[in-house]
């Protein structure tokens, strides 16, 4: 047979393509054998986390350089103007000029700015010199009745509050201490109806800055003034101005009075600026702790009053994870009302309440909400609002460009959200919804996209990344966009996701609004948010600091942060009501842990998720208990997209079926009618931003249950070696369970079973095993240790002797000289 010169080019090329789109899918997935330099997948791994560690720490470097070089230019500029102009007449004989080189107001914005930095609570170091030492006059100018007039009194202010218990004293400052200690320049001030006020910038409220009222049951109001937010209390309450560059503030009514408040803030200032050491308690201001004492009492009282009143009404709304605010109050589009209605969507879940104003407004957002509370809805109708703007602006498009990108960590996700948006665009025409997944025919999307336009694409990021990189009249398409949202945020921020999330970033315009939304919102993922988010961004977190991420009545303290400014903006009561997902934790040796599983299951009647650490233990578990007759599925990253989809829409309708899942099913998975939430030991493996993900593995994993406020319940099984890692969750309401009696009959039962399990998927499951746990360093670290287990588990699932390794794969998993090891010969 003879071939054209023409044709064997065309065959090389296409011979050339696929070797290079399997080494790029290998990468991605399983990964390959060998890495450059010879390095196993392993060493790879690791070198990249840390590269990535170690890039992170420069540029935290980098911020914290620029940040001191910023005060220090700062402080020159004023020492150098403070020699001359306004200044000098700052300077009195008592105070040398190194102390006192600025004027109040300035003094004022470098201290607000230190207090922006994280554990500066006080503002006096211990180099500082002794704080008697500065004589304190008395102000010459009138006292108003609030008794507060300088920043220093207002120091003191705060500094006795705080004094107060926990709860109070958080009441009394709603918006937190860096609020607090950011806003300095004060006018404190009491009105007949007392109200906390705090005003960001210095123009009046009219001139389009930042402007923040809370009132001190932290009751919001939010609204929106020249594109800056503005948070409003609706009550009333005691009320202090803090007004940055207030006029009241730098009224020169006396520069005795001054100089002595001058004094002491400089020393604050300018003494060894970052170098904080012991903190110091201040002393009460001279002659008005009798005023202060009443305000503190006043204070008290009226927290008293408002705890009560709260309470009635707090328990109310607590009992119902819906709110009273409707959909359609808040602006959404009559015809998504009409489906939000015949859905029975009328009320607002409490995340829904918080979030669509502020992103109906077009403000970037970052939100953290429990799981199962309605975050799909928060971010689509802000979505599909986007799109009916986007819409009437430029109707007469062939192909409209995409105006909301939706990324999801799962392929599942992806498809469920879609779903969801499908059935609010019910009644939009002309407004359509696609998915872009992995696991699908890629000739098919672009099919799809053709015949199709859509203006939103939910999509799993590496999927999309293929599509921009292929097709370029989809990265035109992407110009016109409008929303990036992320869901489970924090995933999609972390590991594998991150590389691709930055790229998509590149790729998308950026004048754009961008949300975030997650149950679970580490302080890293916070920081690295910023890759997404503008600066002025709000935070809106659901869960609260005190509260926990997993389903429950109690502690839904209600946050809005913005910029910074941080508030309870409703102080739910925090007592009372039981926690609706019970949770419970049992340790069992890694031999028995299939009987418990299967004792759990006999005894539990309706929906259960059992969750395992990798899809080939997933596997084995799965054709056990179908051999032992239980009603069971399988869902993994092992199985086609088509199995996996069909599965997870079987489980979704039924009623009483058990589901055997790894973490494919942990986030975002909406089973409505789950009761039962089996975890099957931690998923321990780090993330690359160094977050135990333990915890935030069993929030999520967790959250699959006890959804739409429904009452359900989660079991963490551990081996005894694994108690420790309980650590990270001790803040969680979970107990110890009683150890469950095993049936012995079980026991042979589940023998007989095992035996009939084909030996390839047991060894698949032990070789499964010994890869996860090797890589978890705390456990991997121990080789023997390692090994030992991993010999018991190969003999409580029926294998005579431990199956080999390759001995290039012992190697690399360093365990090629263990004792208990099999190589292969
Ligand atoms: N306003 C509402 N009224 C009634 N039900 C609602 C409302 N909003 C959402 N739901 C329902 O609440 C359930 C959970 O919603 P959703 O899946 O969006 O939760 P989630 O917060 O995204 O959960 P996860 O953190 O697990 O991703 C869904 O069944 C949804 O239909």
């Amino acid at each position: 047979m003879s071939f054209s010169p023409f044709l064997i080019r065309q065959r090389s090329r296409t011979l050339a393509k696929l070797l290079c789109n399997l080494s790029f899918h290998r990468s991605m997935g399983g990964g390959p054998r060998t890495f450059p330099g010879g390095i196993n997948k392993w060493q790879w791994k690791r070198m990249h986390e840390k590269k990535a560690k170690e890039k992170e720490r420069r540029l935290l470097d980098q911020e914290k350089q620029i940040y001191q070089a910023r005060i220090r230019s700062q402080i020159r500029a004023k020492l150098a103007a403070g020699s001359e102009g306004r200044d000098r007449e700052w300077r009195t004989a008592s105070s040398p000029s190194y102390y006192n080189p600025m004027s109040p107001k300035d003094q004022i914005k470098a201290l607000a700015d230190r207090f922006m930095k994280e554990g500066a609570e006080d503002l006096w170091n211990e180099d500082d010199g002794e704080l008697e030492s500065a004589p304190l006059r008395p102000i010459q100018r009138p006292v108003s009745a609030r008794g507060i007039e300088t920043p220093m009194e207002f120091r003191n202010d705060v500094s006795d509050r705080r004094n107060l218990d926990d709860n109070r004293s958080r009441v009394l400052h709603p918006l937190g201490d860096s609020l607090i200690t950011r806003r300095f320049s004060v006018q404190a001030r009491r009105r007949g109806a007392p109200r906390f006020r705090f005003r960001r910038n210095g123009g009046s409220s009219s001139d389009g800055d930042d402007d923040s009222e809370i009132g001190l049951d932290g009751d919001l109001v939010s609204s929106y003034r020249d594109g800056n937010k503005v948070l409003r209390s609706s009550k009333s309450l005691p009320s202090f101005n803090f007004n940055e560059g207030d006029a009241s503030v730098d009224d020169e009514s006396g520069s005795r009075g001054r100089t002595g408040v001058n004094k002491i803030m400089s020393r604050g200032s300018l003494g060894s600026y970052d170098a904080k050491k012991v903190r110091r308690t201040l002393r009460a201001f001279e002659g008005d702790d009798s005023n202060l004492l009443e305000q503190v009492q006043f204070i008290r009282e009226e927290l008293n009053k408002r705890k009560s009143i709260g309470h009635e009404v707090g328990q109310e709304q607590e009992d119902s994870f819906l709110t009273h605010k409707r959909f359609d109050e808040c602006g959404v589009s009559p015809l998504t009302i009409k489906v939000l209605t015949s859905a029975g969507y009328v009320h607002m879940t409490k995340v829904q309440e918080a979030t669509l104003s502020v992103c109906l407004e077009g403000m970037d957002a970052l939100v953290k909400a429990k799981t199962g509370t309605g975050k799909s809805a928060a971010f689509l109708l802000p979505a599909i609002e986007a799109v009916v703007k986007a819409k009437s602006s430029c109707s007469n498009q062939r192909t409209p460009p995409i105006v909301v990108l939706i990324l999801c960590p799962t392929r599942e996700l992806a498809s469920q959200i879609a779903a969801e948006a499908t059935v609010l665009l019910k009644h939009h025409d002309g407004i359509g919804v696609q998915t872009l997944i992995g696991g699908t025919r890629f000739k098919l999307d672009q099919k799809r996209l053709e015949s199709d336009p859509c203006q939103i694409i939910v999509a799993t990021p590496g999927r999309l990344l293929d599509h921009i990189e292929n097709k370029s009249g989809f990265s035109v398409r992407l110009m016109g966009l409008k929303m990036l949202v992320l869901d489970e945020a924090d995933h999609l921020l972390d590991l594998g996701f991150r590389k691709d999330v930055e790229k998509l970033v590149d790729c998308v315009p950026r004048q754009r609004q961008s949300l975030l939304f997650s149950a679970t919102i580490p302080k890293e993922v916070r920081r690295i948010s910023q890759l997404v988010l503008r600066k002025e961004h709000a935070f809106i977190d659901t869960v609260g600091l005190s509260g926990v991420e997993t389903p429950s009545k109690v502690n839904n303290q209600l946050r809005v942060v913005l910029s910074g400014v941080e508030a309870p903006s409703k102080l739910y009561n925090q007592l009372g009501s039981a926690f609706q997902v019970k949770q419970s934790y049992l340790v069992q040796s890694h031999e028995l842990q299939f009987q418990l599983v299967h004792q759990l299951l006999k005894d539990h009647t309706s929906q259960v998720i059992v969750f395992c650490n990798t899809a080939m233990v997933t596997s084995l578990l799965y054709l056990l208990l179908r051999e032992m007759m239980m009603n069971v599925r399988e869902l993994h990253s092992r199985k086609t997209q088509f199995y996996r989809t069909r599965i997870s829409d079987e489980f979704r309708e039924s009623k009483r079926l058990i589901l055997i899942t790894s973490d494919v099913s942990a986030r975002g998975m909406n089973y409505p009618d789950v009761t039962l939430v089996i975890q099957l030991s931690f998923s321990l493996k780090k993330t690359q931003l160094g977050i135990p993900s333990d915890r935030v593995h069993y929030i999520h994993r967790l959250g699959r249950t006890g959804r739409e406020d429904k009452e359900g319940e989660g079991i963490l099984i551990l081996a005894p070696w694994e108690e420790h890692f309980l650590d990270d969750i001790k803040d969680l309401p979970i107990k110890k369970s009683q150890s469950i009696q095993l049936n012995p009959n079980i026991k042979l039962e589940m023998d007989d079973a095992m035996m009939k399990i084909d030996n390839s998927i047991k060894e698949a499951a032990y070789h499964a095993w010994l890869g996860y746990y090797n890589s978890i360093i705390e456990i991997g670290r121990d080789k023997t240790t390692l090994v030992e287990l991993a010999n018991r588990f190969s003999s409580s699932i029926g294998l005579e002797k431990p199956p080999s390794l390759f001995r290039k794969t012992a190697l690399k998993m360093g365990l090629k000289d263990i004792p208990g090891i099999r190589i292969r010969k």
